[in-house]
């Protein structure tokens, strides 16, 4: 049961990764255009959008809080990926 279930939090945690990484794949386009057009990393405007959208898209309201951390920390990462690599 346990190791079922777990089979599928890795089918899930794959299917994450390779989402991720396209995620990345978009904030390495960004970093070039904030670089060319000299745009700071930090957007709270588009940050707010993005939880907004995340929130809307939350379907049960138990994991809400949780899902909105998770993507305010995938931001902060991506932050600091951008300052890294600009
Ligand atoms: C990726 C961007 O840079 C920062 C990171 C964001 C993100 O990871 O979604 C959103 C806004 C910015 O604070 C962006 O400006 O779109």
């Amino acid at each position: 049961m346990l190791k079922e279930i777990r089979e599928e939090v890795n089918q899930i945690d794959q299917e994450l990764v390779r989402l991720l990484e396209k995620r990345y794949a978009c904030v390495d386009e960004i970093v070039r255009i904030k670089k060319e057009q000299h745009i700071a990393t930090l957007d709270s405007t588009r940050e707010q959008e993005v939880l907004k959208q995340v929130a809307d898209l939350v379907e049960n309201k138990d994991y809400e809080i949780s899902i909105m951390r998770t993507f305010q920390d995938i931001m902060d990462r991506s932050k600091e990926y951008q300052k890294q690599n600009k």
